[in-house]
Formats: structure tokens, C-alpha cells, sequence
């Protein structure tokens, strides 16, 4: 069986399986960690074994009962690979979109300057969604995966994915939580913020507000990782998605004591780029807008422990789908800071999303 070595287990039993249950990570630029067939939850988030073990707990990491798991299958395999073996059709669908808290994300644009006030807030990042009806196929999982790997290759995006019969979530997300670097006792994170529309591929600059927001989760990060070491800030940076592009800024921790992958989880989630700074008040405001707008995974880690390899990385579940039997929805968001406006925060918006439906490749309607 050619794209999974040394494990004997037809080609087409294993997408079949894959495609029922599976889990998929962004390994390095060229391979994909993949895991099939039943997964083994653990209770335990720093579990570790020599395989590979799965973590995609909910935002607010409060249920940890099914975040940690193995699958009873695994291996790396290079993106051309699993494209060529997912020969699942192209058949297309018709998602009829519809907005979810436009009006809670235009009020808290234009409310933010008092809620900053009272709650002692510098940043926030409001969301919305865009759902449609849909009826669980898997089939269209392994058209998505394809949609990813072919839309994601020219820009430094990672693949991340779980799904089974009922649930799931897949997309390609421009944001590292952290990859631990064991031999070198780093990790490497990044601060990514700050979004403008790209029909350019020159360098640009920042304006004040934009840069305000960069800024934010520089200084967010760092609390979070000084208790742990000591923190190296790169230089700031831009990165173009297509339509988009961001700023961003190399982070290197060089730590005193090999801190464990869940330690990294908990310092670090959510960072200002998804959450809001300063932690502790951001955290009351992130519960809040939950309440209102249910995220679910939107902004949640998904990442994974392989200590046969020496690989420990979580991303950031954003740019993505989520879904269950019923419905399907991808989520966006953006940073909101002193002077921000509605109607650019609008665009933003608006951007993301296409961005999502390109790399799904769903046809945008106006
Ligand atoms: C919140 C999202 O993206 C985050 C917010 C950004 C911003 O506000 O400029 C940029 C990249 C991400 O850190 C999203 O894609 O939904």
C-alpha cells in the first residue's frame, strides 16, 4: 500500500477508515501527521507515549475528557501523497450562508471604548460565523482536505483536523501556538496581528492602531512565557495569504526547565491575537461574548506530542470549518482597539471569510 509505510492496510480500507474517523496535523511543510480508526481517549492531557498523541480540547479547555487521544492508527505522509489517495470526486455543493452575530459584533465595535473603560480592556477580538443546513457526507471531508492542501501550498499555512460520524473540524490556520524545540531547549511561537487587503506583494507599512494591536500580543506573550525563561522578541515581519496579509513577530523562549506540552497549552491559550488583553479581564469578556455567540472550537488548540520524534507543536484552530450532522460554519474574527471602526472592522471580517471559502474552495458569492 503505497502512501502508508510499513503498516499492512489497504490503501482503500485506510481512506475509508480515515475519512470516518480520523485526525490530521501539519507536520512540517511537506508532511501531514494523519491518525485513523478508533480513538483511545486519555483523561490525562500530558499522557505521553511514543506514538503520537492527538490534543484538541474545546476553547475554554474546560472539558478534558475527550481533548487527549491516540488513534489506533497513524502515520506521516507527504501532502501529494494523501491528495493523490483521496480519490474522492468533485462533486459540489450549494451552501446557502447565513450571517451569525453581525449585530453583537457591530456593537461591540462601536461600544468598545466604554467596555474598555469599565473593564480595564486594551483588546478584544470579536467574532461571527456564516453556517449552512447541511447533511454530513464524508466524502466532502476528503474533498476539503484536497481543497487544503492544493489552496494552502503557496503560503505558510498549517493543516489541522478532527473529525468523526457526527463532528468535526478541519482547515489550514496562519497561526502557531508554539513548536518545542527539545534539542535547542526553545520554543517558538509567534505574535501574528495586525490584517490588510494584499493585491501587492511589497513591503507595507503599519499604521498606528494596526501596529497598537501587534503590539498587544507581543506584550501578551511575553508575560506569558517570562515566568518560564528567557524571552527573545524577533522583528516584525509580513506574511501574504493571497487576498490578506499580516503582520508578524518571531517569539523564542529559551527555557530553564523542559516545560511540559499541557504547562504550554495553559500559559500560553488564548493569546491577544485571539483572545484579549490584558489575560485576566480579557478571559470575563471572552466568557461573555461566548455566552452570546456560542464559539465552540473557533480559536481553540489543535495540536499534538511526538516524542518518537521529537515533536511537540499546537496551532491555532482558525480559518476553518466546524461542523456536525446538521450544519456546517466557519468563523472569523478580528482585534478590535482604541479607535477602531466598525466598517473596516466590517472588511475585515468579510476578507477572512472569502479567505476560508477559497481555501475550501467554495464559490464566493457577493
Ligand atoms: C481572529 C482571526 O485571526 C486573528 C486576528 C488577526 C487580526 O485581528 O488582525 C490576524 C490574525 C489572527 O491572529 C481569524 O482569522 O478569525
Amino acid at each position: 500500500m503505497a502512501p502508508i509505510r510499513n503498516k499492512p492496510y489497504p490503501a482503500f480500507d485506510m481512506i475509508e477508515a480515515f475519512l470516518n474517523n480520523g485526525s490530521l496535523l501539519q507536520f512540517d511543510k511537506k508532511r501531514l501527521l494523519i491518525g485513523w480508526g478508533e480513538k483511545i481517549f486519555r483523561d490525562n492531557p500530558s499522557y505521553s507515549s511514543e506514538k503520537p498523541t492527538f490534543y484538541f480540547p474545546d476553547f475554554f479547555l474546560e472539558d478534558e475528557t475527550k481533548a487527549t487521544f491516540n488513534h489506533e492508527f497513524n502515520s506521516l505522509i507527504e501532502v501529494d501523497e494523501l491528495t493523490e489517495s483521496l480519490n474522492v470526486g468533485s462533486e459540489s455543493y450549494d451552501y446557502k450562508w447565513e450571517t451569525e452575530g453581525e449585530l453583537l459584533f457591530k456593537e461591540t465595535v462601536d461600544k468598545h471604548n466604554e467596555c474598555f473603560q469599565t473593564n480595564r480592556l486594551k483588546k478584544v477580538v470579536p467574532y461571527v460565523f456564516e453556517a449552512a443546513k447541511w447533511q454530513l457526507k464524508k466524502e466532502r471531508i476528503g474533498q476539503w482536505i484536497r481543497s487544503l492542501i492544493k489552496e494552502s501550498k503557496p503560503f505558510p499555512l498549517s493543516l489541522y483536523g478532527t473529525w468523526d460520524e457526527h463532528f468535526g473540524l478541519l482547515g489550514a490556520t496562519p497561526e502557531i501556538l508554539f513548536n518545542l524545540d527539545e534539542d535547542k531547549k526553545e520554543l517558538k511561537t509567534i505574535a501574528l496581528a495586525g490584517t490588510l487587503e494584499s493585491t501587492i506583494n511589497e513591503k507595507v507599512l503599519i499604521d498606528q492602531k494596526t501596529f497598537q494591536e501587534h503590539q498587544f500580543v507581543i506584550e501578551g506573550i511575553r508575560e506569558d512565557l517570562s515566568p518560564f525563561g528567557k524571552v527573545e522578541i524577533g522583528e516584525r515581519e509580513q506574511a501574504d495569504f493571497g487576498n490578506l496579509l499580516h503582520f508578524f513577530t518571531p517569539i523564542i523562549l529559551k527555557w530553564n526547565t523542559f516545560p511540559s506540552f499541557f504547562e504550554m497549552i495553559r500559559a500560553l491559550h488564548p493569546t491577544p491575537a485571539l483572545g484579549a488583553y490584558p489575560k485576566f479581564e480579557g478571559f470575563q469578556w471572552l466568557k461573555k461574548y461566548n455566552e452570546a455567540l456560542p464559539r465552540y472550537r473557533f480559536g481553540a488548540p489543535a495540536g499534538f506530542s511526538f516524542p518518537a520524534m521529537n515533536k511537540y507543536c499546537c496551532y491555532v484552530a482558525i480559518r476553518g470549518m466546524q461542523w456536525d450532522d446538521k450544519e456546517v460554519r466557519i468563523g472569523a474574527g478580528c482585534g478590535i482597539v482604541k479607535g477602531s471602526k466598525r466598517d473596516e472592522e466590517w472588511k475585515e471580517i468579510k476578507l477572512k471569510m472569502s479567505m476560508i471559502k477559497k481555501l475550501f474552495q467554495i464559490p464566493i458569492k457577493p
